[in-house]
């Protein structure tokens, strides 16, 4: 694991059976990529945004287990691989010892024409030197 975002289930994460939405899950997953960019890779999406951004090209997500109003989640974030312009990243919420949702993504960095553009040499080292310190 590479590293963790704590996020409270809030009200708004909830539908009326009183557990959290799917696609909810799917924005705490980009908050956790967003978070990882800011403060492990130093490059906040509010720098990168015009010239270069990190769409997700591909997700598949697995729910194993219910979250409810109040609980905390941490989403534990394992980068898996680095390519040229694409990072694979896995995603395990974990409320406690129970797993509540696994995210398997890729995310590719472009360029502000939205083209496949290399990761910028600063942030190729800093997730490689991440992917020599898993926990
Ligand atoms: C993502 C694309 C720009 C890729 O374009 P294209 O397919 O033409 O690129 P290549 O074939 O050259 O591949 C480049 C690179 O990507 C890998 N790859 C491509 N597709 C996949 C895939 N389906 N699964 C896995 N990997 C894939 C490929 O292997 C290459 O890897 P290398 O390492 O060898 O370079 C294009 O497909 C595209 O624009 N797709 C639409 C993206 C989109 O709309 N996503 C959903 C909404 S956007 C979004 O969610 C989003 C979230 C954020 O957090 C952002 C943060 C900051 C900025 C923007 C954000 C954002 O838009």
């Amino acid at each position: 694991m590479h590293f963790t975002l704590r996020q409270k289930v809030l009200f708004k994460h909830c539908d009326p059976a009183g557990i959290v939405f799917f696609p909810r899950y799917a924005e705490m997953v980009n908050d956790a990529v967003e978070a990882l960019f800011d403060e492990a890779l130093d490059w906040p999406f509010q720098v990168m945004h015009p010239d270069a951004g990190v769409p997700t090209a591909a997700i598949a997500m697995q729910f194993t287990a219910p979250s409810r109003h109040g609980e905390m989640l941490d989403l534990n974030i394992t980068i898996q691989r680095i390519g040229r312009s694409s990072l694979t990243l896995q995603t395990v919420a974990v409320c406690g010892a129970e797993t509540r949702f696994t995210a398997d993504q890729t995310i590719v960095c472009i360029d502000g024409a939205g083209r496949p553009h290399p990761w910028p040499q600063r942030v190729r080292d800093r997730i490689e030197k991440l992917l020599e310190t898993a926990t």
